[in-house]
């Protein structure tokens, strides 16, 4: 049975290589960490170390190399149920022939919210991240930033028990970064989300709670989250 006690996320020397022979990229080389409920993790390190990639693994949108990786938490593997993780990740993800309001309504809708509650939950969402002016646009007609936020509000809706967002800033000015993380952390604490933000930018790092750094697709941890 699944308790809240539960990580909602472990992964053990999880490695990703990428190229074969002596091409071989190890994007991610033995990666082991713990992520509970609530927690507020950043993830940094330079540009081609492995964040990205490590995100990726742990939203199971890439299958590891080697290593054992589990979501006990989430109550199922997201392979079963994408709506289970919320995700908010650098290539384009918006469905182009979907408005934003119906983008961002679709993992509600997958998860059988009935179709009213599921809009309202959507234009609530757009309007945290100050965007339900864009409601009926279509992804092509939005600005880098704005897509950015719609597909924060999406991987926000649907009350995930693990957000990943990787770059959940990179595209937007200063005081609307600001605001963009108040509302994801807000989110967070209201459904005891936790959150997995892979970031560059010191600032963001800063306003959570826990760093892991990817240094050369080597992850480093704070102690306790190796043990557990
Ligand atoms: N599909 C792929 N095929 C081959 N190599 C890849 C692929 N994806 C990533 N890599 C390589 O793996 C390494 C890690 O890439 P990754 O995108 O995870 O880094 P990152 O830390 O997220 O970078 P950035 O901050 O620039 O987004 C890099 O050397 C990259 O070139």
């Amino acid at each position: 049975m699944t308790t809240l006690t539960e990580p909602v996320f472990r992964g053990q020397l999880l490695r990703r290589a990428y190229g074969s022979g002596n091409r071989t990229v190890y994007a991610v080389h033995n990666a082991t960490a713990t992520v509970w409920p609530g927690d507020r993790i950043a993830v940094t390190g330079a540009s081609g170390s492995g964040k990205s990639t490590l995100l990726h693994l742990m939203a199971g949108l890439e299958t590891p190399t080697s290593g054992n990786r589990s979501w006990p938490g989430l109550g199922r593997s997201p392979d079963r149920d994408p709506a289970s993780i919320g995700v908010a990740f650098q290539a384009p993800s918006l469905l182009s022939p979907l408005n934003v309001v119906e983008n961002v309504e679709l993992p509600m809708l997958l998860k059988s919210v009935p179709a009213g509650e599921a809009r309202e939950r959507a234009f609530a969402a757009l309007v945290d991240l100050h965007v339900d002016d864009l409601a009926g646009k279509l992804p092509e007609e939005l600005s880098g930033g704005q897509a950015q936020r719609v597909v924060l509000a999406r991987a926000l809706v649907s009350r995930p028990a693990l957000i990943l967002a990787d770059e959940p800033t990179g595209q937007l000015d200063h005081r609307t970064a600001d605001e963009v993380l108040q509302v994801l952390l807000e989110t967070a604490t209201t459904y005891g989300t936790a959150v997995v933000v892979a970031t560059h930018d010191r600032e963001v790092a800063a306003k959570l709670d826990i760093e892991w750094i990817m240094a050369a697709g080597s992850l480093i941890v704070p102690r306790a989250q190796t043990h557990q």
